[in-house]
């Protein structure tokens, strides 16, 4: 392990969810966020460079062998390989129950009728990466060897196969909402029961409140079918409800059996991810024939490899309203300054695209990049800069970022996720006194809309993405795999194995192009 400076262009980098080293603090395998914090700061102090990043590398890479490359994709592969059913049991496939509505003079051509069902292939794949990097120095590279070569990274495509693992008669589907809300979420219910049913699928119910509706003995089952679910696309929120906190994976086990549930849908972010995971580790265990799939929901964008999570792009939209509200407050004060909080724990995801979509902000200011406030290289003097050359100043702030500036707590909500101190009202509270220190005045606008970011309904594109997302949760369900996740990765629908994916939660790479694109736009200098 060393460390990289982009700057010097020295080493070799790889940003992906793994930080393996020799040196002490960032030896860690299954590391956590707070190591590769750890990792990065250190890499800052030595390389004395603010683009520093921790190299992440596998120690156990000989890159002299000459069949490295090999070995890593073999490795790949048996990390991305999709835990199944039949790993543990007895379990045979039988012809799928899935099609499309066909009228009777088609005939019954096998092959014509395969094709228009668009079944997937076990052995399809789709590409993760799909950029070469010639140089470990180019713009976001992610390098696995010094040369940054080419290695091909597949994962297994999403879809209906020919062969399923159920027999729908048979299936009690239960689904399951988790975390905090994210539009989109109903759009996927929906979508889940609506395919259930066309593999046959009577028995599907609906876990209220998360997790806790397995062991709230108050709370009772949803009956849910396409007549429950046909309109529930059209408002926000979840129809099941959602909860943090929970109950232990055995109890929820143990109520699964007793319900009888054999297909559990379970929608949430990292930490519900994580349960179901164990979930699926303990229904393994126990040998039962329960199939755990999830879709990922997380408004944050924050899980590993995909694209985008449903939701994202609805957030945006609605955050640059509030952004596009700032900036006229702002331009239409003496003086103003508009300063808009958006959601973001960890990742500044919606910061950074909210800033890039409404073209109105001076300064994006996201958890991934440090920034001072005070001296001249601070935010302050720079909105001092900006509201003497053009009047008026807008800043967005993810949830997440400056936390270091604020009094930690220890506290941590119903789930163990840590509760973060308010920058926004700390950055109002800042600005407010530099201004009046330098006797100029400033209005200052604060606005907060992130609960009204959440709870809307998906747009167009979002609601596009949970009705593919729901689909293929279920033929996977019916495939036989358990403990896997879906996702859209360049474009394409694949399945993921739960670890996989919430190793670390994502982040916006400072060094990304998407970032750079960011800083381009608003013309915002280093503030550090
Ligand atoms: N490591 C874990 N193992 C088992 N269950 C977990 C774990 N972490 C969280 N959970 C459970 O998952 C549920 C949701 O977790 P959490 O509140 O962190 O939301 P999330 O899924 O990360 O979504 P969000 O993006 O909204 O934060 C909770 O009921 C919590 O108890
Ligand atoms: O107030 P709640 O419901 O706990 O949710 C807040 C959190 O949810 C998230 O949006 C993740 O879903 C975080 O960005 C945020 O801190
Ligand atoms: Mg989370």
């Amino acid at each position: 392990m060393s460390f990289v400076s982009p700057a010097k262009g020295v080493g070799f980098i790889n940003t992906g969810q793994h930080c393996f080293s020799a040196n002490d603090h960032c030896s860690s395998k299954n590391f956590l966020h707070s190591s590769f914090r750890l990792c990065e700061r250190r890499a800052k102090k030595r390389c004395g460079s603010l683009n520093a990043r921790a190299i992440v590398v596998k120690p156990e890479i000989d890159f002299e062998d000459p069949d490295w490359k090999k070995k890593f994709q073999d490795n790949f592969e048996e990390r991305f390989n999709l835990p199944h059913l039949r790993d543990v049991l007895d379990v045979n496939p039988r012809p799928t129950t899935f099609s499309l509505k066909r009228r009777p003079h088609m005939g019954c051509d096998i092959d014509l009728e395969e094709r228009r069902n668009g079944y997937v292939h076990g052995d399809d794949r789709a590409l993760l990466k799909v950029i070469k990097f010639s140089s470990p120095t180019s713009a976001g590279a992610e390098c696995i060897d010094p040369d940054c070569s080419w290695v091909e990274q597949w994962v297994h495509r999403a879809g209906p196969r020919k062969q399923i693992y159920f027999d729908p008669e048979e299936v009690k589907a239960g689904i399951v909402t988790c975390g905090g809300l994210c539009p989109g979420l109903n759009d996927v219910i929906r979508q889940i029961v609506i395919t259930l049913e066309i593999y046959g699928v009577k028995k599907i119910v609906g876990i209220p409140y998360g997790y806790r509706g397995f062991f709230d003995d108050g709370l009772t089952e949803i009956p849910l079918s396409r007549q429950v679910v046909q309109n529930i696309n059209l408002a926000g929120g979840s129809l099941l409800g959602v909860s943090r906190g929970g109950a232990s994976t055995s109890d929820i086990v143990d109520s699964i059996q007793a319900r009888g549930i054999n297909m559990l849908f379970v929608l949430g972010g990292n930490g519900t991810h994580a349960g179901a995971n164990a979930i699926h580790n303990e229904c393994h265990k126990r040998k039962l024939k329960v199939s755990v799939v999830c879709v990922p929901k997380t408004i944050d964008n924050d899980i590993l490899l995909m694209d985008k999570t449903f939701g994202f792009d609805t957030a945006v939209e609605e955050a640059q309203r509030a952004i596009n509200s700032a900036y006229i407050e702002a331009r239409s004060a003496y003086h103003g300054i508009g300063l808009v909080k958006l959601m973001g724990r960890s990742s500044g995801f919606i910061a950074m695209h909210a800033s890039l979509s409404s073209g109105q902000i001076d300064v994006c200011l996201i958890p991934e990049v440090p920034f001072n406030l005070d001296g001249p290289y601070g935010i302050l003097q720079y909105l001092a800069h900006l509201i003497k050359t053009k009047g008026s100043a807008v800043v967005c702030v993810a949830e997440g970022a400056g936390q270091e500036l604020l009094e930690k707590s220890d506290a941590t909500d119903a789930s163990g996720n840590a509760v973060l101190s308010d920058i926004g009202v700390y950055i109002q509270q800042q600005i407010k006194r530099y201004f009046k220190d330098i006797c100029i005045p400033a209005d200052v606008k604060y606005i907060d809309p992130t609960y009204m970011i959440r709870a809307c309904r998906a747009n167009a594109s979002d609601a596009i993405l949970c009705t593919v997302l729901g689909q293929n949760a279920v033929h996977g369900a019916f495939a036989g795999f358990s403990g896997i996740t879906v996702g859209i990765c360049n474009t394409h629908y694949v399945y993921l194995p739960i670890p996989e994916v919430i190793s670390s939660p994502r982040m916006v790479d400072p060094n990304s192009r998407m970032w750079h694109r960011c800083l381009t736009s608003t013309g915002q200098p280093d503030f550090h």
